[in-house]
C-alpha cells in the first residue's frame, strides 16, 4: 500500500488543482505577518473550502474529498495539541524557576559565598560516600538483623545507580546552561540531569532510615531535613531543574517501594546471609 505521502504527491501531479491548492497554502504561510493575507487564511479554513470546492462543478467527488483533507492536516501542524502548550508552559516555569532558584550556581551569583556550603551537602548525597559507608557498616555489622538491613541498604544503592542512569541514557537532558561541570567523581550519563540522582538517593535513603532504623525524634527530623536540603541544593547549584529534582524525589520514594517488594532476607536469599 503506498505511503500518504506517495499517494499525495501522485495525485498532485495528475490534477494540476491540487498544486494550485497546495501553493496557495504555501503563500499564505510565508505570509503570516501580513493581515490580509491572514484574512485569506481565515477563509483557508475546512468550512470556507467546502463552499468553494463545491461550486466547482468540474471537480469530482473524490477530488474534493481528497483536497479537503490538506487543510485539515494542515491544521493540525499548525495548531499545536493542548498537551503541547501545556508541556511547553510547564517546561517554560520549570527554566525559569530554576534560573531563579540557582543562586549558587557561579561563585559570583547572588549567594554565591554559601556554594562551598552547597557543595558540601552534594557529597553528603553523593553515592560513592554511601556506598562506602554501608560496605564498612555490613563489615562491622556482627548480628543477622543489622546485617539484613544493610545489606539491603547496600541493594537500594546499586539498583538506584542502575536506574537513574537508564532514565537519564533514555532521557538525555542537558543540565542546566547556568550549571558548572565541576561535580565529583561522575560517570558518562551524569552530564545528563533528569532525574536528578541527589534526589533519588535522598528520597530513597532517608525512607529506608525512617522504616529500618531505630532513631529518636530529632534524629527523624533531621533525615528529613537532609533529604530535603539535599535536592534543594541540586537547583540551588545549577546542577539540574526543577522538574529533574520533583521526578527524581518521586523516583526515589518508588524505588524504596521496589526495595521492599525485593527485599533480600534469609528465606529468600540463604545463600547471602551464610557467611
Ligand atoms: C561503587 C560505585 C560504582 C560507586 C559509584 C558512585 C558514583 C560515581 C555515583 C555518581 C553519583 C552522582 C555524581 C550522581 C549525579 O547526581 P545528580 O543529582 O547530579 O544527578
Amino acid at each position: 500500500m503506498p505511503s500518504p505521502r506517495v499517494s499525495r504527491a501522485a495525485n498532485n501531479a495528475a490534477n494540476p488543482m491540487n498544486k494550485i491548492e497546495f501553493m496557495s497554502l504555501l503563500t499564505n504561510r510565508t505570509n503570516s505577518s501580513d493581515p490580509v493575507s491572514v484574512r485569506h487564511r481565515a477563509s483557508d479554513s475546512p468550512v470556507h473550502r467546502k463552499d468553494s470546492f463545491n461550486s466547482t462543478s468540474s471537480t469530482s467527488s473524490q477530488q474534493q474529498q481528497q483536497q479537503q483533507q490538506l487543510p485539515e492536516e494542515d491544521c493540525m501542524k499548525l495548531n499545536p495539541s493542548f498537551l503541547g502548550i501545556a508541556l511547553s508552559s510547564l517546561l517554560a516555569v520549570d527554566l525559569w524557576l530554576s534560573k531563579t532558584i540557582g543562586v549558587c550556581a557561579r561563585e559570583g551569583s547572588s549567594w554565591g559565598s554559601a556554594r562551598p556550603l552547597m557543595k558540601l551537602v552534594e557529597i553528603s548525597g553523593h553515592g560513592i560516600p554511601w556506598i562506602a559507608g554501608t560496605l564498612y557498616c555490613l563489615y562491622k555489622s556482627d548480628s543477622n538483623a543489622g546485617r539484613e538491613v544493610i545489606l539491603n541498604l547496600l541493594f537500594a544503592l546499586l539498583l538506584d545507580l542502575v536506574l537513574v542512569g537508564i532514565v537519564k541514557g533514555i532521557v538525555k537532558r542537558r543540565r542546566p546552561i547556568h550549571n558548572r561541570m565541576d561535580m565529583f567523581a561522575t560517570f558518562s550519563v551524569d552530564k545528563y540531569s533528569f532525574p536528578s540522582g541527589h534526589a533519588t538517593r535522598a528520597a530513597m535513603v532517608s525512607r529506608f532510615m525512617l522504616n529500618h532504623l531505630v532513631l529518636a525524634v530529632p534524629v527523624r527530623i533531621l533525615v528529613m531535613l537532609w533529604a530535603i536540603v539535599v535536592s534543594l541544593s541540586r537547583v540551588m547549584l545549577g546542577r539540574h531543574n526543577v522538574t529533574d529534582v520533583l521526578f527524581g524525589f518521586f523516583m526515589g520514594h518508588m524505588q524504596y517501594s521496589l526495595i521492599e517488594y525485593l527485599w533480600l532476607s534469609p528465606s529468600t536469599l540463604p545463600a547471602l546471609f551464610r557467611m
